[in-house]
């Protein structure tokens, strides 16, 4: 039998409090996951059960919320994060992960953080999930891949200012992010023989040096050197001509230079559906594709969507593993 999900709960004053109940009523009778969370900050609404181990929440799934309780320090307001708080919400994924590494749990999904309110409250050193699961995890390189039916992307560098994307698009990053992404697409996605497209970093993929040079000097020799060992690469790829429906057509996922070049066509084409999934980690981790929402938070208008479709495929992938 497959273990259920860990979800780890994320920052309290934010929406995931209020999806997971929602996501819980589409998918009770289909998969099972259970919360870390404290109890105490659960909406009134969500009909919720203590579970002491991992191994009761499929019992419990059909009826009720399973909630492996964690203590936070904090309370829970709607909107405005409690510094308090920050310490429970890491502690809470470095619990589902541990869950996770033991197999106790199937897979990790996160529900999400803030960033600033972790570093503020709790001088949180990453910038994000993906950088402290590779940690917890004691990897040196992950890739984050934002997936959905139309599109899957990459950004090569990720939490970083832009302006010191350059400096960080080395030839060594691009080909462990050539290598994780073509074996996190045969492995966990089932495409036996990847076709990755490679985002140039400049405007026109720097047209033949007149807008840049990394095009040409950096991207341009990695791809050259992966083709001959076999990998399916087109590109430096001009970014503006690469997400229209056509051209998507041509590949399984783009590998784009930083952030939001990447989030930005998948979050344009498919916000609601989008997955956050994170490849390279010895476990299934995978997260809605956006963030805390403040401004919607507590009035349980958001849409839940992105996370039952984060829970389905990590579900999907833990039983394929
Ligand atoms: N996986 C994670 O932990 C993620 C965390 N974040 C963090 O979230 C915080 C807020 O980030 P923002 O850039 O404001 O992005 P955001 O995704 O929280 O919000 C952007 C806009 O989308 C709307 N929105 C977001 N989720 C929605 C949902 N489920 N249903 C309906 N509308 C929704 C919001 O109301 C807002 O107008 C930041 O600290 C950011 O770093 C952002 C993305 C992912
Ligand atoms: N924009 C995506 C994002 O910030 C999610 O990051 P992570 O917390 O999953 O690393």
């Amino acid at each position: 039998m497959t273990a259920p999900i860990a979800v780890s709960c994320g920052e309290p004053a934010g929406v995931g409090l209020e999806i997971i109940e929602k996501a819980w009523d589409v998918l009770k009778n289909d998969l099972s996951f259970f919360l870390i969370a404290d109890p105490a900050h659960l909406p009134a609404s969500v009909p919720f059960i203590e579970i002491q181990a991992p191994n009761e929440a499929a019992e419990v799934m059909p009826d009720a919320l399973p909630v492996l309780p964690h203590p936070f320090f904090g309370k829970r307001t709607p909107g405005i994060p409690d510094p308090e708080n920050a310490e429970g919400v890491i502690e809470a994924i470095s619990r589902a992960t541990d869950l996770a590494m033991t197999g106790e749990a199937s897979a990790v999904c996160t529900l999400p953080i803030h960033k600033k309110a972790l570093k503020d409250g709790a001088d949180f050193p990453y910038p994000g999930h993906t950088e402290f699961l590779a940690y917890l995890g004691e990897v040196d390189r992950v890739v984050m891949m934002l997936a959905s039916d139309q599109l899957r992307v990459v950004p090569a560098t990720i939490h970083i200012p832009l302006k010191d994307v350059p400096a960080h698009l080395t030839p060594d990053l691009l080909r462990d992010t050539i290598r994780i992404t073509a074996e996190g697409l045969q492995s966990q996605f089932g495409v036996a023989a990847p076709r990755l497209a490679i985002a140039g970093l400049n405007p026109h993929a720097g047209e033949g040096g007149a807008m840049g040079t990394e095009d040409a000097d950096i991207i341009a020799p990695v791809l050259e050197e992966m083709r001959r060992e076999g990998y399916d690469l087109s590109g430096p790829m001009p970014a503006d001509t690469m997400f229209h429906a056509r051209a998507r057509a041509g590949y399984d996922a783009a590998i784009c230079a930083y952030h939001d070049q990447a989030l930005i066509p998948i979050k344009t084409l498919d916000f609601d559906r989008g997955v956050n999934v994170t490849l390279g980690l010895p476990f299934i981790r995978t997260s809605p594709d956006h963030g805390t929402a403040f401004d919607i938070a507590g009035q349980g208008v958001a849409n839940p969507t992105s996370t039952i479709e984060a829970l389905r495929m990590a579900w999907h992938m833990a039983q394929s593993a």
